[in-house]
């Protein structure tokens, strides 16, 4: 991916129906991925339309019984705590499990990890049965992850001492994982390296799930190509799609970035 911009909506399409017709003349169905996602109630909607306007395919689903079989269908699973309930990190452990038994992608969202004792114990009991592929959150979030002391409040992202970098390298290499801190630098961490942006609009806090949704699309990516270089353009065009969609206002800005992600070509799946 590379960064262009300028309005490439019709190119898109055109892109889009053509390596469908290829697809089809090879007798081949097209290859949307199809992202299984145990996210929270607030972002749910906006989550599963940002996904469809990047070329995925969304399926929510937390119900412990059928959780397994979603996974079996899905390509990349992506897993959020903003309304965790004990109901719901059972769902979170079996269907973590079979994502890793599958081999497919996982990405963990462990909002307001530094909020309550029950959130930070739910991650690590998340982790441990999810190994996520990918962990995105703010940095406050990965402080508490990381035992570090944070002055913040519930799900933002607060202020403390230790850089965004330190912070990525450090949580990465804890949990052996890539790890992704958003925020008015984005960091971007296999443990060893560590990429950043600078993409992104201080308005994208002002609309509730603009992380969320972004650790969503991480899964979907992920399917395509995982190198630290292709999450990091990722993440280029997701700020630029943001520094688009807040020219419409904070009223307009949900319906705008899911337009703007389209014209960014986020990521051409
Ligand atoms: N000050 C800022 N300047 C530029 N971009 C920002 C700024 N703060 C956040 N962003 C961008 O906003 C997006 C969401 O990141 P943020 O860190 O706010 O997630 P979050 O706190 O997990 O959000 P939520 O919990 O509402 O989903 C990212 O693309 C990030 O780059
Ligand atoms: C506001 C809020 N509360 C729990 S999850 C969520 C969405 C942003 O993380």
């Amino acid at each position: 991916m590379s960064g262009t911009s300028g309005n490439k909506r019709g190119l898109r399409r055109l892109g889009m129906s053509e390596m469908r017709c290829r697809a089809m003349s090879n007798n081949k169905q097209p290859t949307t991925p199809i992202v299984h996602c145990i996210t929270n109630y607030v972002v749910a909607n906006f989550v599963a339309n940002g996904l469809v306007a990047i070329g995925a395919s969304p399926i929510m689903g937390d119900e412990e019984r059928e959780v397994e079989d979603l996974v079996q269908l899905a390509d990349a699973l992506s897993l959020n705590l903003g309304t965790v309930s004990e109901r719901t990190v059972r769902s979170m452990k079996l269907a973590g499990e079979a994502a890793v038994k599958k081999g497919i992608p996982r990405v963990l969202d462990p909002v307001g990890a530094g909020a309550t004792a029950y959130r930070l114990e739910a991650a690590n009991a998340v982790i441990a049965r999810a190994r996520p592929t990918l962990i995105r959150c703010n940095a406050g979030e990965a402080a508490a992850l990381l035992g570090v002391e944070w002055k913040g409040r519930g799900v933002d992202a607060g202020t403390g001492e230790v850089d965004g970098a330190t912070l990525a390298k450090a949580l990465a290499s804890k949990y052996a994982t890539t790890v992704v801190i958003s925020g008015a630098v984005d960091y971007i961490s296999d443990g060893k390296t560590v990429l950043t942006n600078l993409t992104g609009h201080p308005d994208m806090t002002r609309v509730v799930g603009t992380g969320c949704l972004l650790s969503s699309l991480l899964a979907a990516w992920l399917t395509k190509d995982t190198s630290l270089e292709t999450i990091q353009d990722g993440m280029f065009r997701y700020g630029r799609a943001g520094e688009r969609a807040v020219q419409s206002g904070i009223g307009g800005f949900s319906n705008a970035l899911l337009e703007a992600l389209i014209d960014e070509e986020v990521y051409t799946l």
